[in-house]
Formats: C-alpha cells, structure tokens, sequence
C-alpha cells in the first residue's frame, strides 16, 4: 500500500477535508459532531428528537483491568475510559466517547453486556442543534464547563488542594499544609479535592448512580382509553401481577398521548401475558425496566428514562461535606499514624499503627465521651502473640481505657450496678468513632472492626494481598453483615513524605 505524504493525505483525495465544525452527519439517528469552547468535541442533535429515543450504539472495546493498569491509564485513553459491570474497563466506539459530561444530563445510557455495547436515550425532549451530554459522575478530573456554582463551589472557590494531576510527583513534604493553615476552616472542600477516597459500599446500586442503569424485560402494555386505568389496576392485584417487586416503579406512563401500563417483569411472566378481553386492549409488547428505585435525582432522572420510578434517597451512606477544620483534623490523625507506624519499626516491632482521635464534633465527643485519642501499634513481634495486630491491640486498649475510666473496680460488678457497658461488653465498641490505620486491616482485623460497630477508617497502604476492607476482600460489604462502616483510602501524598518509605512492609503480611 502506497503511504500518502502529510499534505496530500491531509487533503482527502483531492477533496476539501470536512472540518470538524462543519455539520457532518455521523450516525443512523442524523447527530453530527462540533467543537464546544472549554470543552473539545461533543456530539449533537441536527434535529427535534423525542423523549426516550434511542440515539446511538455504541460497541466498547474491553481492556482487562491489568493491561488498563499497566498501559492504557498512562495514555488519553484514561479520558475515554470506564469501568464495565465485570470490572473490564471500556472504550465506547462510535460517537459514544465523544458525548461530554453535564451535571443535567439529556441522554443517559445502559451498558448491553450481551452485545458488548452501550445504547444511549435521550432523558427528554432535545431541541435542533442542541448538544447532547451524559452525566459522568460526581468526581470529575475537569474543570466541567457547564457546571453551575453550586454552594460547594461558591465556598470553596480555590481551596488550593488542586487537582491530582497538578500534585502528583510533586516533591515537597506536607505539600498540604499550605492549603490547610491558610483558608476559612469552615469552608467545604470538593469531594474530588478531599485527601482520601471513599470506597463505595452499596456496590450495584451506587455504581447505577453513577453509571449506568440495570435493567431487566417486562411486559407493558398501551391502554387506548385512559378511563380504562382505574379498573386495569385492580385487576392486576386480582391476577397476582401486583407484587412487591415491581413496588419502585410507577405503574402508569403517559409519553405524548399514548398510556402505558406496566404489567409484570418478564422473569416472572415468561409467558405473554393474558388480558381482560372487555378493554379491547392490543397486544402486550416488552420494555427495559430499572431493577431498582433511584437514591438521587440524577439517578432518576436516568432511570425515568426507561420507566417511572420512585425516588428514594439513602441518606445514611451519602457522603458528607468535609470542611476544610475536618480535614486538618484528619491530616493530623493520619500523622500520628505514620509517626507510631515509626516508632513501632524502631522498636523492633512492624511498621502498622492504628489511631483512634477525639471525634471532630462536639456531639460526638459528648455522645461517645472519648476526651482524649488513643494509638496502639502492632505487637506480634515483641510479644510473640500472632494476633496482636495493631487494630486488636486498639480495640483491647480501648475497651481498658474505658473500663478503667468507668469501674475502679471491675471485678465487682455488683459495687457498680450502673456499669452496664462494662457488663455487656460495650466497652469494646468504637460507635461513632472513626478510625486512622497505616495500612488496610486484614480479614480478621475488618471482622474485629464490624463487631466494634467503628463508624469509619481510614487507610494508607492497601495491602492488595491481605487486605479486608477493599483489597482481596471487604467485609462491610458482604450481604448479611449486621453493621456497614464507611471506608476512605487516603491518598498518599495528601499527606507528608516523611516516614512513608520505612512504613513498607511486604504484601502478603496480614495489617
Ligand atoms: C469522553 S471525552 C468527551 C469528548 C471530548 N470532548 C473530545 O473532544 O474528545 C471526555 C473529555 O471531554 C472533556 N469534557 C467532557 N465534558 C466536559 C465539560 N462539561 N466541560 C469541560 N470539558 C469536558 C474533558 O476533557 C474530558 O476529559
């Protein structure tokens, strides 16, 4: 094949090259492709389009989480990437790694793992000309341009914590400090500015807020007559078709002037599904239904886009707005850490330390009475105990603090009849306490964790070999478990240099 030189390829067989501005169109559903100010290329409708169409499919490229790891993370495909439901990371072809990110979407998307590819809907109504987005989630590695200021933003205009890319490599110690010593402490640092990550812990359901949509077939069926809903309604609690699995969906979908009504989810009816012959209803025909209710907004509008669905945000695992005072006081938990990780290695002992700090506010500092921190080391070596790790010996610590604290005596439990924690054992429990560790507990520290009831760790080294709370395993996660703490996994050079390189101890050593 004959190679073409620069200026004669450039020129398209003689042609004028198309330009990136002007419209050409570049799919079945006539979306075309043109440069936004601030944001690079993004892809357009060259038409009205209806609500819940369908737009584009795109099939993905799959990469193992490895070769990303090892080569595609260090490329621009880092930009075009995500994580597919297996743990693949995937590279959508056809215009669907060009539509850029909006904090209101007007597409969302569903990941077809059948046919390796992505289907995209439109949310609503999309105008001639009008960009087309989809929300990326809620940690963008961008300045986004569309973003309105939010009070987040408003508070923390420039809270200097910068982004990843402008810190890492970086050679100062306590880079962060500047920041952290400057600066209104009430101020709310940005989520992707925080010097941690926080793990996700309602796996499938916050990956979908994030992400895509789960969905499964289900029968529906268009009713001619609205005055027909009524009595369909009951009869679908007389045939069983009422169930509870379908209770996070509406059952009624008016789009235009055509009105649906959700019969039952095709596991359940495999079979079409007989109708009342006196509505001269027509045939029931499937649909893609979400297979869950919506924690945000932005989940539901997502998830609308398939079928109306019941809002129902979880606050209790919502992450909270850290101020930039709460940050400091973590930084200098996680200090603590590292200087007792130290002085253990000097010692004799492992380098691994865990650090419980008066909690940050004043109604946990009431509630939970903790007047004063509390640090242990590991101690396996020096007291040949194979289970005095770090975690085990700051819980035990802990609850003898807090024994001693609260019974004199505690062997005479009689002499203290009001010491019902130290009789049931409450001493042990870490609620509402959070958690600084040196390295990431192993399967038998995370389960000590969950029976202590901690509220939330955080952790510098993930032990990818040995590691409960994240790594080979987490417990908090594991269906069944009757307690969920929160997990955050600091960034290491969010925080001093110094004392991280003697706190390196081998992979497969359980923390
Ligand atoms: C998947 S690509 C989208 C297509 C991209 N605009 C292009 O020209 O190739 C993601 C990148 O687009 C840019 N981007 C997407 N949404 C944006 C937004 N709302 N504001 C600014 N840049 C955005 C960011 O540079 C991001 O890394």
């Amino acid at each position: 094949m004959d190679i073409i030189p620069a200026e004669q390829g450039d020129s398209f067989l003689g042609e004028t090259p198309p330009s990136r501005n002007s419209r050409n169109i570049l799919n079945s559903t006539q979306c075309y492709i043109q440069d936004v100010e601030g944001k690079g290329r993004g892809v357009f409708a060259s038409h009205e389009i209806p609500a819940y169409t369908d737009i584009e499919t795109s099939p993905v490229l799959l990469f193992t989480s490895v070769e990303y790891e090892d080569h595609g993370r260090h490329t621009l495909l880092d930009h075009y990437t995500f994580k597919w439901r297996d743990g693949r990371m995937a590279l959508a072809l056809g215009l669907g790694s060009l539509f850029n990110h909006s904090q209101a979407p007007n597409v969302s998307y569903r990941l077809e793992p059948g046919t390796e590819s992505i289907r995209y809907t439109t949310t609503r109504r999309i105008a001639p000309d009008e960009e087309l987005c989809i929300f990326y989630g809620h940690s963008l590695w961008f300045q986004a341009v569309d973003i309105p200021n939010t009070v987040l933003a408003e508070e923390a205009p420039d809270d200097e914590w910068g982004g990843l890319s402008r810190l890492q490599g970086e050679d100062e110690d306590d880079i962060y400090d500047v920041s952290l010593t400057d600066g209104d402490p009430d101020d709310l640092i940005l989520e992707h500015n925080l010097p941690f990550t926080r793990l996700k812990l309602i796996d499938d359901e916050a990956e979908d807020e994030l992400s895509a949509v789960q969905t499964e077939p289900a029968w529906v069926v268009d009713i001619p007559d609205p005055k027909y809903i009524a009595s369909l309604l009951k009869w679908l609690k007389q045939v069983g078709y009422d169930t509870p699995a379908l209770t996070h969906l509406k059952r009624i979908r008016k789009t235009g002037s055509t009105t649906t009504l959700l019969l039952s989810t095709v596991s359940s009816t495999p079979l079409v599904p007989q109708l009342p012959a006196e509505y001269s209803l027509p045939a029931p025909y499937t649909l893609q239904i979400p297979q869950s209710a919506a924690l945000t907004q932005i989940a539901l509008q997502h998830k609308t886009t398939f079928w109306p669905t019941i809002y129902a945000p979880r606050k209790k695992f919502e992450p909270q707005p850290w101020s930039r005072a709460k940050v400091r006081w973590a930084r200098d938990a996680m200090r603590t850490v590292i200087e007792e990780a130290n002085a253990s290695k000097t010692g004799g002992d492992l380098p691994i330390a865990a650090h419980v700090p008066v909690p940050f506010d004043e109604e946990t500092r009431e509630a939970t009475q903790m007047t004063h921190s509390i640090t242990a080391h590991d101690t396996r070596v020096s007291t040949a105990h194979p289970l005095h790790h770090a975690v085990l010996n700051l819980v035990r610590l802990v609850a003898s603090q807090r024994a001693a604290a609260s019974t004199p005596d505690v062997t005479n439990t009689a002499a203290n009849p009001d010491d019902t924690d130290g009789r049931n054992g409450a001493h042990y429990l870490l609620t509402d306490l959070t958690l600084f560790l040196s390295h990431e507990p192993c399967i038998m520290c995370s389960m000590a964790l969950l029976h202590s009831r901690v509220k939330e760790i955080f952790y510098l080294s993930p032990m990818k070999k040995t590691g409960g709370c994240g790594s080979i395993a987490c417990l908090p996660k594991l269906p069944g478990v009757n307690h969920r703490f929160t997990i955050g996994q600091w960034k290491p050079f969010a925080t001093q240099k110094r004392g991280l390189d003697s706190m390196v101890i081998e992979e497969d050593i359980d923390a």
